[in-house]
């Protein structure tokens, strides 16, 4: 018989739940899934089986995480790939905030599952959901092994002038005050993917990833390692986005709270949920805001240049903290797929080596591809994130060896 070889992977997150089940022997997908908008009347499953059969959709109210990953696991069984099966090795989970302690891929005890839940001050839009994920699959499968894949584990190699704040010393120390950084599964795969793709080793390549999704952040990567990135000790620092400020003057908080008298919890909400471009705008999907920038609409186009706005000066802060830039690469949902945000968020870099050539940049792919000039100094890069893909291997790895 097969040793058991099927990884499912969980990325869970604040109102969604993606998820994959991938067959390690030749890492192919057999199945994807999303539940989206949970806990409103409107959610809506698709499940995609990927070895026959046609993806199949579920609409109306699911409650919660739990619902929602049950509601998963049905569709799995339908097709024959139900949870149950021996051929399951392990079920690898995102997990959002690892704080100091986890720097590498986790088997998941009664241990590391405290310091998650101790985590959720600092991530509470994606900590509790991850928990949620964890607990239902362990009770769907309390034998097998589960994974714990952090976000903020590639980030743990920042130098430490990166990742402390300028602030009082022991104040910061003794609430474990510092930045973190997110999205690191993805910054780790796209700088590596970007570096193959200019058929050069990791080690040799300086890369600013730039993953722009509901949440965005930037990363400078030396040689594989990450030297700098936008998140903070929480996924609200740094570039405009969905529904999230990114960066502002941390007295912007104090004055809210003087002078508009509002609490701690209703500028959270300000901040996190109804702040970047969804705040500026009313909209936060990019389709949407080009949309409405096409028609001259105004408030969409202030939405659009805050945005590229800050994108770029990230850039330039990132070029000028690696000194060499090999190539910047552009992922994630609006990354891969908005053409006008990558032109936009390069125009006038040409003193910085940066061009993109239009005829490139509008051409529609899943694979990873160059957008710049052939004669250009650094090459841009669209390189799609496969964080399922990633959390899997890792996830693999750690319960085969
Ligand atoms: N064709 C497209 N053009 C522009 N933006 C897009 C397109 N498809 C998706 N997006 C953007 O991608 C966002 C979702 O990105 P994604 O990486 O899936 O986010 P998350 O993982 O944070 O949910 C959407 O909110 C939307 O703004
Ligand atoms: C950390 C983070 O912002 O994640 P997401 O983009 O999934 O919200
Ligand atoms: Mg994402």
């Amino acid at each position: 018989m097969n040793d058991p070889h099927r990884v499912l992977v969980l990325n869970s997150g604040s109102s969604s739940v993606k998820y994959q089940l991938l067959d390690m022997r030749d890492r192919s997908r057999l199945a994807t899934g999303l539940v989206e908008r949970i806990g409103e009347s409107s959610s809506r499953l698709v499940h995609t089986p990927l070895k026959g059969g046609e993806p199949r959709e579920r609409t109306g109210r699911i409650a919660g995480h739990e619902e929602a990953l049950k509601a998963a696991a049905d569709e799995l069984a339908a097709d024959g790939l139900g949870l149950d099966s021996p051929e399951l090795a392990a079920i690898g989970h995102r997990v959002v905030h690892g704080g100091l302690k986890f720097s590498e891929p986790t088997v998941i005890t009664d241990e590391v599952l405290k310091e998650i839940e101790r985590l959720v001050p600092v991530a509470p839009l994606h900590n509790p959901a991850n928990i949620t994920g964890i607990r239902t699959a362990q009770a769907l499968r309390p034998d097998l092994p589960q994974v714990a894949v952090f976000d903020t584990a590639f980030h743990t190699t920042m130098p430490e002038y990166a990742a402390r704040y300028a602030i009082d010393v022991e104040t910061a120390d003794a609430h474990r005050i510092r930045r973190y950084g997110f999205h690191g599964t993805s910054h780790a795969y796209v700088s590596r993917r970007t570096a193959e793709l200019l058929g050069r080793p990791v080690a040799d390549v300086n890369v600013i990833v730039l993953h722009l999704g509901n949440g965005a952040s930037a990363s400078a990567v030396a040689g594989g390692r990450c030297v700098e990135t936008s998140m903070g000790l929480t996924p609200l620092e740094g570039l405009v986005m969905g529904t999230r400020s990114g960066d502002i003057d941390p007295a912007v908080t104090f004055h809210l709270k003087r002078v508009a008298g509002m609490s701690t919890d209703e500028i959270d909400v300000l901040l996190n949920k109804r702040s970047g471009l969804v705040g500026l705008c009313g909209d936060n999907d990019m389709r949407e805001i080009r949309r409405r920038v096409d028609e001259g609409d105004e408030r969409a186009t202030l939405a659009f240049d805050i945005y590229i706005h800050r994108l770029k000066k990230y850039i330039g802060a990132y070029s000028a903290v690696l000194g060499r830039v090999d190539a910047v690469a552009f992922t994630a949902g609006v990354g891969e797929n908005s053409a006008p945000v990558r032109e936009a968020a390069l125009a006038g870099l040409e003193g910085f080596g940066l061009a993109v050539d239009a005829g490139r940049n509008a051409v529609r792919s899943g694979e990873p591809r160059l957008i710049s000039p052939d004669d250009a100094r650094v090459a841009v890069a669209v390189v799609p994130t496969d964080e399922e893909l990633e959390i899997a291997g890792q996830t693999f790895d750690l319960v085969h060896n």
